[in-house]
């Protein structure tokens, strides 16, 4: 549409986003009962004022105009948006807190006997209050999921791990997967019709070279499958086209081997919600430079950054880039894990106790949060800790990794932008790491469900919208 059709375009369907001079306050641009305009009052006004002006500049000025105008409304809008949540999730507060007395009155009148405790508990939940009985609500399948809340108050000799496992902050008395799943849902977004593009995530990778263009698209459309409204990916100048080619959801930038890379970069930061470094990022050390600056800069703005692969070898080349940044996570397979382990310890890594290693690597990091990749998935920020052994499969296929990657942007996203009653005093990088490993496995499971051997990262990614549904709105 070219400018004088635009500008014409907006002054029929908007007339008030006209208006000369001050823009619409929230009543005049909101209130149906304001006056509409006269014929006789502003119009003469503006047939003064731009009498001398050109078509073309007056209607430049128009379509300026609207677009403040138009900016506005979505800004209330967002307000308007942002109180609801707040109310919606005061009324959640209190429902649950409900839920909790009931839960408690509950056990009270339920209250087994010790031998009747020892044959109800699964063995695989430990158990450190006799009192409480851990029950398990039917949910889903989530015999083969268990995840821990741990607390380590006091200092963590071998074994002591699994000894303090409690579930201080829940008084429901269910295994605690039951009680994170709920912080998980809390901080999804509703879908509304009331939204504008963009509001619930705006993600950039920052990855892709030469040799892996499919690690960054398998990450940016996972993040646009989770419920991203709009995914990025900065890569290099050749990998570009393919990734583009693969589909036309996602923007691409191809900048990152680009001589002023970290400033062309840095020029969208304000609109991402959060960054994921590393998936087909390379190692070399140009890349690798341009990433570690692009995240100093994002921690500058507190966006939320995810690093895996790649990104996790610059760390363990300089862990300074993201030691103690809060809002930090990183997403290790077995052997990224051992490479920052060993870089950051200097000595060979003890691997018969992940559990133990993954808090020492988080706590050496500045209480980072830390995915461990495995059979199981640990998950711990040094002092909490939860695992997710949701059921997949033996598949093992390249990409399994980015899917989960770019989904956590997106979780991490949404838990850091939600009111901290929503993850009810939980570090929010817990939660969205586990509603992102929870949603990987279930994906996995379900791919392979229908094509067992086959199974690629691509049919995975086809599984994402009805996990999701599942694990979270069912
Ligand atoms: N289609 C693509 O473009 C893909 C690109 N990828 C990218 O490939 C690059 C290198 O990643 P790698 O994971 O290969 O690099 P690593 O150096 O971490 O792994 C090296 C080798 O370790 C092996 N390995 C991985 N997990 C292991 C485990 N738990 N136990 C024992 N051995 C294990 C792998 O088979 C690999 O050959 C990254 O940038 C990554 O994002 C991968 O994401 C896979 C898909
Ligand atoms: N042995 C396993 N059993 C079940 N699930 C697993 C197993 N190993 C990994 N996973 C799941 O697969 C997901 C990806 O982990 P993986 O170790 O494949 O990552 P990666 O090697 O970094 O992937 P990528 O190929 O993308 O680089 C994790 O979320 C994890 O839950």
């Amino acid at each position: 549409m070219n400018l004088l059709k635009r500008a014409t375009f907006i002054f029929s369907e908007r007339p008030l986003s006209l208006a000369l001079g001050s823009f619409p306050t929230k009543q005049s641009s909101l209130t149906k009962n304001s006056p509409p305009a006269t014929s006789s009052s502003r119009p003469r006004r503006s047939k003064k004022r731009f009498a001398n002006m050109s078509l073309e500049k007056l209607m430049e000025k128009f379509l300026e105009q609207s677009m403040e105008a138009e900016d506005n409304f979505y800004r209330l809008e967002e307000q308007r948006l942002q109180s609801e949540d707040k109310r919606r999730e005061e009324e959640h507060s209190r429902e649950l807190q409900m839920l909790q007395m009931l839960g408690q009155i509950f056990a009270g009148i339920r209250a087994p006997s010790p031998a009747q405790q020892a044959t109800a508990q699964p063995s695989c939940i430990p158990q450190t209050n006799p009192a409480v009985p851990l029950t398990r609500p039917p949910f889903g399948n989530r015999n083969h999921a268990l995840t821990e809340f741990a607390s380590h108050s006091q200092p963590a000799g071998p074994g002591l791990l699994m000894e303090e496992v409690i579930e201080r902050s829940f008084s429901l008395g269910t295994a605690a997967v039951d009680n994170v799943i709920p912080l998980v849902r809390n901080t999804i977004p509703p879908l509304t019709s009331k939204k504008h593009k963009g509001q619930d995530g705006r993600i950039g990778i920052i990855g892709g070279c030469q040799e892996y263009t499919g690690a960054p698209f398998f990450a940016a459309i996972s993040a646009l499958k989770v419920g991203a409204d709009l995914s990025h990916v900065f890569c290099t100048k050749d990998a570009a086209p393919v990734i583009k080619s693969y589909s036309p959801e996602l923007i691409v930038h191809p900048v990152l081997d680009s001589p002023n890379a970290v400033e062309e970069i840095e020029k969208w930061l304000p609109r991402l919600h959060s960054l994921v470094v590393g998936p087909g990022l390379g190692r070399e050390d140009m890349l690798l430079k341009n990433a570690k600056e692009i995240i100093e800069r994002s921690k500058l703005r507190g966006i939320p950054i995810i690093i895996d692969a790649d990104g996790l070898w610059l760390v363990a080349k300089e862990p300074s880039v993201i030691q103690g940044y809060q809002r930090g996570i990183l997403t290790p397979n077995f052997m990224e894990f051992t490479r920052l382990y060993e870089a950051m310890h200097h000595e060979p890594l003890d691997s018969t106790d992940h559990k133990r290693s993954a808090q020492q690597l988080s706590i050496a990091m500045g209480h980072l949060t830390l995915v461990l990749k495995g059979e199981e998935d640990i998950i711990t920020d040094g002092k909490n800790m939860l695992t997710c052994s949701q059921e997949g499969s033996g598949r093992r296929c390249g990409g399994q990794g980015d899917l989960l990657s770019g989904s956590l942007g997106v979780f991490a996203h949404w838990a850091f932008s939600s009111p901290p009653d929503a993850v009810k005093g939980m570090n929010p990088s817990l939660v969205a790491a586990f509603g992102a490993t929870y949603l990987t496995r279930q994906c996995n499971r379900q791919a392979f469900h229908k094509h067992s051997r086959s199974t690629s990262t691509s049919d995975m990614i086809q599984e994402i919208s009805s996990a999701f549904k599942k694990l979270f709105e069912s």
